[in-house]
């Protein structure tokens, strides 16, 4: 390869933005402005949307593709996390960084307003990807100071690797290491906004969870999450009732090890000990239940 192919002023890059997944999610506190104080173990899959930048002369606009492209045509405009990432990062960027146009290709695989970060991951992949393009240089502090604003998912999505996550978002640590074990993801189809569903959260605040630093197989695993909870599948389940049957389904599927609700709805996990596992629960549901968007694999 010659270096004028591999000057990022011409090249196409592309960047994963896999989908997040909350193992567990204990609502701890709320603060005075209305933001919930969180404990969540997150994890990310090889499910996710792929973002790809082709620089050109034009200004640089979004372009959205992918199963789930048409449910944000209306939001190929400023308001994408894509874009609104892209202006932030611009407007930080120093005098050496070479801004540059073009076009960003969304290729949207993963539902949309559904629990696993969608937005969050993308908004993320467009950091990642135009400070590599710009050749900005942007340190790490700064990325995470532009994720904390454009919401409270993107700090944890920058890495896009397993954490804990506290705060509303911004305190991360590290997960415990974590075992081999498949995923299976499902979603019913219905969109449900995050802040409905906090609204509808009551009861009373859970503990942050006392957790090992490693998990030595699967089983020890599901067993000390099975203690923990989501402390947004019950309102969720209010404002999007199917959340339950689908926790169900996941559930009763053969070798399923823990079913559960990811963030605030409405995607579904279920854990399972192998890969191979997931990928065969995964198209068995996905036969009985057509409508569904099933996806069956392992975790980044
Ligand atoms: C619930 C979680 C768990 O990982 O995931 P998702 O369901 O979105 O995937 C996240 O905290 C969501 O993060 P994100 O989707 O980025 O939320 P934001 O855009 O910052 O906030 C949307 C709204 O959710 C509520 N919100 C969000 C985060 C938080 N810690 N407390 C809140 O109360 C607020 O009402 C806020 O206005
Ligand atoms: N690139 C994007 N992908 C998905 N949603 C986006 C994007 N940009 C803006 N949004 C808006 O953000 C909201 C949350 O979307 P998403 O991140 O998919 O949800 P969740 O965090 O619940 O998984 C949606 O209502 C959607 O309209």
């Amino acid at each position: 390869m010659t270096s004028a192919t591999m000057d990022p002023m011409t090249q196409t890059l592309t960047e994963a933005a896999p989908a997040k997944i909350n193992l567990y999610l204990h609502v701890t506190g709320k603060r005075p402005d209305g933001y919930h104080l969180l404990d969540s173990l997150v994890v990310f899959a090889g499910a996710g949307d792929t973002l790809r930048y082709e620089p050109g002369p034009e200004a640089l606009h979004l372009v959205l593709a992918g199963r789930f492209g048409a449910a944000l045509s209306d939001a190929a405009g400023p308001d994408n996390l894509v874009m609104k990432a892209a202006t932030a990062l611009e407007a930080v960027c120093g005098p050496e960084a070479r801004i540059q146009g073009g076009r960003l290709v969304l290729e949207k695989d993963l539902p949309v307003a559904s629990g696993i970060g969608g937005g969050s991951a993308d908004a993320a992949a467009a950091l990642r990807l135009l400070n590599r393009a710009w050749s900005a240089q942007v340190g790490h502090a700064t990325l995470l100071n532009i994720a904390e604003k454009l919401g409270a998912d993107v700090p944890v999505c920058l890495a896009s690797q397993s954490a804990r996550m506290e705060g509303i978002g911004e305190v991360l640590s590290a997960a415990p290491a974590l075992p081999d074990c498949g995923m299976v993801l499902v979603n019913c189809g219905q969109a449900v906004s995050t802040p409905d569903v906090f609204r509808k959260r009551d009861g009373a605040f859970l503990p942050r969870a006392a957790l090992p630093a490693r998990w030595p197989d699967a089983a020890t695993m599901v067993a000390d999450l099975a203690e923990l909870d989501n402390s947004l599948e019950a309102p969720a389940c209010v404002v999007c009732p199917p959340v339950q049957t689908v926790v169900s389904a996941i559930a009763a599927l053969p070798e399923c090890l823990l079913s559960r609700m990811s963030g605030s709805g409405a995607t579904c996990f279920g854990l399972f000990p192998s890969v191979w596992s997931a990928q065969a629960a995964a198209a068995r549901l996905a036969q009985s239940q057509p409508g569904w968007w099933v996806w069956g694999g392992g975790l980044v």
